[in-house]
């Protein structure tokens, strides 16, 4: 715009012919121009800018308000501060794109940019040109694509949701299951009346102590004991009073053994104790401190109770199997006598 002022003639012609011909230019191009005489406030729209809206040309009053009238509320204020980033020069260019009403009350979406273009002596900008063009079918096209973007990113977020959920609902059941079975292996390593090991358990145990003394050689014992005359105390009291002499030996022995041993009801009134870490000497020594202590459990019965016992190491080239065996053979012996010890 600058060289429209410039002189009277460019290229020959004159100041008039060029005004002409930059009006006819004007109502020829669809787009709306806009020319703001900012020390007067005057604004000359060109007759695209008018028809773009379904305006009757130069039928709108020729100043700034007419511009704000149609901006679509929502966007206003995001226009003008953009306008104004401009007109401070905070920003080096004036873009928007927003939505302008057109004359049937519709909304048109519109990029509008300008420029100042004239200045006074002091430097102050005069005159600010700008167009407006018509953006309607790309804005909707972006815009759906937007919302579509916006609909696939919530339906991603709430697959993702719902996988996340799956998951720890998934996790929860495995632990849960996992915990039921580490119950149910436990329970099946109980017996029931006693709450000591069971046989099962014991085996087992006996196996894991067995391969440690294959790999390290530490000693290991087992101290097998038989409450004695058992049957009388069930004949002459009761079932009910041999399950609790049961329970208080279990309880009682439990109380003289380290964590590390297994105790286990081997069966009816057979007990057995597996000892890691410990050789026949000390199994010995155990098994007559027990002996002793039994007798001093309060089973309110009239007679005392007493056990046999035996005691075996394990050894290397023996299975458990033949070490159970040769302790069975040795409580068979202490039975002949009762309430003493056999070491095999
Ligand atoms: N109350 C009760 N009795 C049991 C249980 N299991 C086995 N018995 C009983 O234990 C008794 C074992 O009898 P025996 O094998 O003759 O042994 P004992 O009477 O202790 O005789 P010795 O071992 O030779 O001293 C039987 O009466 C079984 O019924 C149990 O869980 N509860």
């Amino acid at each position: 715009m600058d060289d429209l002022k410039v002189s009277d003639s460019v290229y020959g012609a004159t100041h008039e012919a060029i005004a002409r011909t930059l009006r006819f230019a004007l109502e020829i191009v669809s787009d709306g121009i806009w020319d703001w005489d900012i020390r007067t406030d005057h604004v000359k729209r060109s007759p695209g800018w008018y028809s773009m809206l379904g305006y009757a040309v130069d039928s709108l009053p020729e100043n700034v308000l007419t511009w704000h009238q149609v901006i679509h509320p929502e966007d206003f204020e995001r226009v003008m501060r953009g306008f104004r980033a401009y007109l401070d020069g905070t920003h080096p260019v004036y873009a928007e794109e927003y939505r302008c009403r057109c004359r049937n009350g519709d909304y048109l979406w519109i990029s509008d940019h300008g420029r100042f273009v004239e200045f006074d002596k002091e430097g102050r900008a005069t005159r600010m040109i700008g167009a407006h063009r018509n953006i309607h079918e790309r804005k909707l096209a972006e815009l759906a694509l937007q919302r579509k973007n916006q609909e696939l990113l919530a339906l991603n977020q709430a697959l993702e949701d719902l996988v996340a959920a799956r998951t720890e609902a998934l996790r929860r059941a495995n632990r849960a299951l996992a915990e039921q079975a580490a119950q149910a292996l436990r329970l099946s390593e109980i017996d029931p009346l006693t709450q000591i090991a069971n046989r099962r358990c014991l085996e087992r145990q006996l196996q894991v102590e067995w391969h440690r003394l294959q790999r390290h050689g530490h000693p290991c014992a087992l101290l097998m004991f038989d409450l004695d005359h058992f049957k009388r105390i069930n004949d002459g009291f009761g079932h009910q009073a041999g399950d609790r002499v049961l329970v208080a030996v279990a309880q009682a022995v439990r109380q003289d053994l380290r964590d590390v041993d297994c105790f286990a009801r081997w069966g009816g009134e057979e007990f057995i104790v597996l000892l890691p870490e410990t050789d026949a000497a000390a199994a010995g020594s155990l098994a007559e401190r027990l002996r002793l202590n039994l007798r001093r459990i309060d089973v309110a019965l009239p007679m005392p109770l007493t056990a046999s016992f035996a005691v075996a190491q394990m050894v290397a080239d023996e299975a458990p199997g033949d070490l159970v065996r040769r302790l069975d053979a040795a409580l068979y012996q202490a039975k002949r006598q009762r309430d003493c010890i056999v070491v095999s």
